[in-house]
């Protein structure tokens, strides 16, 4: 690993610790770096506060002048709710600038880069660009669709199963398994069930273990407004809880749900909910990332709409058996074979007893 490298890794390890928390920012490292010594470090904390550069500039002060920043994504050219980096590297009189990935928005991809070279300054990319893009894929994904990144999670036995055939579905997995799961509970701006998982689960689907963290928006796919109000989701106010439901529901119905403040019922223009018009509105309301939690009904509605942008399966080494038991994806299912969701196996490790898989579906 060369020093571009290094610095850049250095500035990737930093973003990678406020992912979840710039949305629908991307997260963002910087490193200053004078005669081989680092002068300043930076990251985007929260949309709308200072980006990463802007932080790692105010700490290297004049040292900055004709040093070299490392920055994982393409300083920005224009004026967001900050001014613009590029202008500020520029003011700072720095000689050289390192970047991991281009910005994916087509407005304004290698406008920066012009500003800077236009001011003379020494520009090299794709330094470590694979790992730097992987950060934020949410992100890219969101900029490149206006939907948001879809992770779809399961968790299941090794014969397929997510719970027995009575409905016994806590715990499959074990506490480690569980915990990485709530990671992704952090890092996603929202988290999908089906209005069934809320009937058999009763879930809270807020980020509880390893030290908490951002709760997601609580999303809950209700045709028929069957969602109990004595559900933990209705009465529980940790975070917001969005019942989508269809055309079809009264206004009375709607009454029933109006007086808690945490929750909010949408009714789509359709009779029946459609998995793209659920991404569209959750774009708009600017949600970058959902972990769609299950259970087999949305997990199909998903698949067959195409619509999963990563697949986080955990494996325990457990046999449960029972015909009537619920597996990870129901609903209709595709009848032929090549009509399958094909797949590229992204990562496979073991998470205490259990294993997880990470999966990309291919063409993505
Ligand atoms: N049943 C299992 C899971 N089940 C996941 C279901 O969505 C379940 O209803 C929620 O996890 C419950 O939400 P909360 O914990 O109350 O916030 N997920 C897992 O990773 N392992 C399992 O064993």
């Amino acid at each position: 690993m060369d020093r571009d490298e290094q610095y850049i890794k250095l500035a990737i390890d930093m973003a990678k610790t406020t992912v979840g928390q710039t949305s629908p920012n991307p997260s963002v490292g910087a490193v200053v770096v004078k005669d081989n010594e680092v002068v300043g470090l930076g990251v985007h904390v929260k949309a709308g506060e200072a980006h990463a550069e802007i932080n790692a500039l105010k700490m290297a002060g004049d040292k900055a002048k004709n040093a070299t920043i490392y920055v994982t994504l393409e300083p920005c050219s224009h004026y967001g709710k900050t001014p613009p980096c590029a202008q500020a590297i520029i003011d700072a009189g720095m000689k050289r600038v390192v970047i991991a990935s281009d910005d994916p928005n087509p407005k304004v991809a290698g406008r920066g880069i012009k500003m800077l070279e236009n001011a003379g300054i020494e520009v090299a990319t794709g330094v470590l660009r694979e790992q730097a893009d992987s950060l934020n894929a949410n992100f890219f994904h969101f900029i490149e669709t206006g939907e948001p990144y879809v992770y779809l999670k399961t968790a299941m036995t090794l014969d397929g199963k997510i719970a027995t055939s009575s409905g016994e579905s806590q715990w499959i997995t074990g506490e480690n398994a569980r915990n990485d799961g709530h990671q992704y509970r952090r890092r996603c701006d929202a988290i999908l069930v089906g209005v069934q998982t809320v009937i058999n689960d009763d879930p809270k689907l807020t980020t509880r273990m390893e030290g908490n963290g951002k709760n997601p928006v609580r999303i809950i796919l209700d045709n028929h407004l069957r969602t109990p109000l004595s559900s933990q989701l209705i009465q529980n106010d940790e975070a917001p809880t969005w019942i989508i439901t269809s055309s079809r529901v009264s206004p009375h119905q709607l009454k029933a749900y109006r007086s808690k403040d945490h929750v909010e019922v949408i009714s789509l223009k359709s009779p029946a909910i459609k998995i793209p018009e659920v991404l569209r509105y959750l774009g708009e309301k600017n949600i970058t990332s959902l972990l769609v939690e299950g259970g087999g009904t949305i997990a199909d509605a998903f698949v067959r709409a195409g619509k999963v942008s990563e697949l986080v399966a955990y494996i325990a080494p457990k046999l449960l058996g029972g015909k009537d038991a619920l597996t990870p994806v129901e609903g209709k299912g595709f009848e032929q074979l090549k009509q399958a969701l094909h797949l590229r196996i992204h990562s496979t490790e073991m998470v205490g007893e259990d294993i997880k898989v990470t999966a990309i579906p291919k063409g993505r």
